[in-house]
């Protein structure tokens, strides 16, 4: 089975394009204001109408209102909605709230963390194992961090799940292999500086990617 890409944190039309050109799966779009990759609501209306039917359209959500939810659905036209520091309860009013597919980001740093995994199944539809920032981190992902992924070596997976966390295209075929993964997710790595993407990393990842 192929691997696919999800590029995360997308602001600009050349760097969409980039994604895009390169056969990204899905693109994503961060709805946190602290985020240096948070989007208005009309900044993302525009690039859901340039990404069209050529990737799925994924909202980055920190414990977010019901209300941003929805606005961000409908402005974006999101095709899921990736829920970061939500409990399985929110997890699921969130999922039916917003009536598209819902992810859940599981903040990974040792085994004990994939512990809380089961608990989502039912409540979304997608596990994202992500690496777990400090706790005085300014962002809970969209760090560079990445986690021991011999963790998820034979691991059981209560849902459909996707990889992030520090990868880039040096690593991402170890991160894979030693995964499993089949769908990866990458915001800094694709980037010159925090939320400003590069049109060269983006597509040397994907490039990598395409070679899985
Ligand atoms: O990218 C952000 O700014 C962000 C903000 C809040 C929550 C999550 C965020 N990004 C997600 O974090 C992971 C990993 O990112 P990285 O590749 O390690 O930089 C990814 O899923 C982003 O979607």
């Amino acid at each position: 089975m192929p691997v696919t890409a999800k590029i995360c944190g997308l602001s600009t039309p050349d760097t969409l394009d980039a994604a895009l050109a390169g056969g990204a799966s899905h693109v994503g779009f961060v709805f946190f204001p602290r985020s240096p990759r948070h989007l208005a609501f009309d900044q993302a209306a525009a690039l859901a109408a340039r990404t069209g039917e050529r990737a799925r359209r994924v909202g980055v959500f920190v414990d977010p209102a019901d209300s941003l939810v929805v606005e961000a659905v409908v402005a974006a036209r999101l095709d899921a909605i990736q829920l970061h520091k939500v409990t399985p309860a929110r997890a699921a009013a969130l999922r039916r709230t917003a009536g598209v597919e819902s992810w859940v980001a599981l903040a990974v740093k040792t085994a004990a963390d994939l512990a809380a995994a089961p608990a989502y199944a039912g409540a979304a539809d997608r596990l994202l194992y992500d690496a777990k920032t400090p706790d005085d981190a300014a962002l809970p992902g969209g760090m560079g961090v990445r986690f021991d992924w011999r963790l998820l070596e034979g691991a059981r997976h209560p849902l459909p799940w996707a990889l992030s966390g520090g990868l880039d295209a040096g690593n991402v075929a170890e991160a894979a292999m030693r995964t499993g993964a089949r769908l990866v997710d990458v915001s800094s790595g694709v980037e010159r500086a925090p939320g400003v993407k590069d049109v060269d990393k983006i597509a040397a990842f994907l490039q990598r990617v395409a070679q899985l």
